[in-house]
């Protein structure tokens, strides 16, 4: 365990100019700029939606995130949430969010958080918020050694290669040219492809680097949490299925997402992901994750669990 100082991080790689895929409309001035319907009741739409057909755990938590980050106050970080996905979320129509003062005490205030549609909730969600307060007790575990992002392909790279191997099935190839098409407002660079798509059999552990699509710039802290949020979501509980390339996904859904943020970061610079899965049985499994600043600082953990069930892969797959 090393000792740190979680200073602020002045650095800034970013500018919008930079990005061919600027998608900053997307994340920030549209799904997580919600909508005002009444007091501490939000609407919120979407974007991406992934090919499960319902909604993305990760928009959902961070818009519940923004939605209770509105009624505090700007001295305020947030510093943790704990949500249940309760059903599913309905990408045809948006969400609701309900926020309830549940205390405002000297130090940390807490809101609960209620994402509705139809009628009926599909998420709850505590969320706590501190001053920040300084503390002698200062420590982490040391962020794991691996390439830097400028060394790495990017998803899309990766695909085009695979797009480009002799053998492959044509549904495989429409397979990866419909996920070629589907613009996620994350940018992700494996550390290790292979083992990020479950080419080869490995340890429950995979690590990439994210950050959120275009330029947010220094913002406010509680917006790259919600971004964070979002992304932190993002294949994190696959990670469960790593030691099993001979089945594949049938059903999986997450059933609860906490989070805890430990320093101020960027979320639209690279930020490694560290996901491992200590546990799987009875149809589930427990995923945690690190999302760690590039200059070593720990920004947040995670920890989620999930429904997992399972088919074996045709002996004939080529992917
Ligand atoms: C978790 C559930 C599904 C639990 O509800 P229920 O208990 O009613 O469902 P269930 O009985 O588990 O059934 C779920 C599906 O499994 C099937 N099923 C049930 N029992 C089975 C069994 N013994 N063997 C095989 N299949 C079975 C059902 O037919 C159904 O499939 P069919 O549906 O085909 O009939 C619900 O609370 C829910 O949907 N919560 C929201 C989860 C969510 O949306 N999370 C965020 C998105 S997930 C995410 O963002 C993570 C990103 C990622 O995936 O990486």
């Amino acid at each position: 365990i090393e000792s740190h100082n979680s200073a602020e991080d002045d650095s800034s790689e970013s500018s919008g100019a930079q990005y061919p895929q600027d998608l900053r409309s997307v994340l920030v001035t549209s799904v997580l700029n919600l909508e005002q319907l009444d007091i501490d009741l939000y609407r919120g739409t979407h974007h991406w939606v992934p090919r499960t057909r319902r909604l993305f755990g990760g928009q959902i938590i961070g818009q519940a995130l923004v939605a209770a980050a509105k009624s505090v106050s700007d001295d305020l970080y947030a510093h943790s949430l704990h949500c249940y996905f309760v059903r599913a979320g309905d990408p045809k129509v948006p969400v609701l969010y309900q926020v309830d003062r549940t205390r405002d005490g000297r130090s940390f205030t807490v809101r609960s958080v209620k994402a509705i549609q139809h009628g009926q909730p599909i998420l709850i969600c505590q969320a706590s918020f501190q001053l920040l307060q300084p503390s002698p007790l200062q420590h982490q575990f040391p962020m794991p050694v691996v390439p830097q992002p400028e060394d790495l392909p990017t998803v899309e790279e990766i695909i085009q290669r695979y797009l480009s191997k002799p053998d492959l099935t044509e549904s495989a190839k429409q397979g990866l040219n419909k996920l070629l098409a589907t613009e996620v407002p994350i940018e992700v660079k494996p550390v290790s492809p292979a083992q990020f798509y479950r080419h080869v059999s490995g340890q429950p552990r995979r690590l990439f680097w994210a950050r959120a699509r275009g330029h947010i710039g220094e913002g406010n802290m509680k917006l790259h949490c919600c971004v964070a949020a979002y992304v932190s979501d993002f294949a994190l509980l696959g990670t469960v299925l790593l030691p099993y390339p001979k089945y594949k996904a049938r059903f999986t859904a997450s059933l609860d997402h906490a989070m805890w943020f430990h320093s101020t970061f960027r979320s639209d610079e690279w930020m490694l992901y560290e996901c491992d899965s200590p546990w799987a049985g009875s149809s589930r499994g427990l995923a945690q994750g690190r999302l760690w600043r590039r200059d070593g600082v720990l920004a947040a953990s995670c920890s989620q669990e999930g429904v997992l069930r399972v088919k074996p892969v045709p002996e004939n797959s080529k992917l």
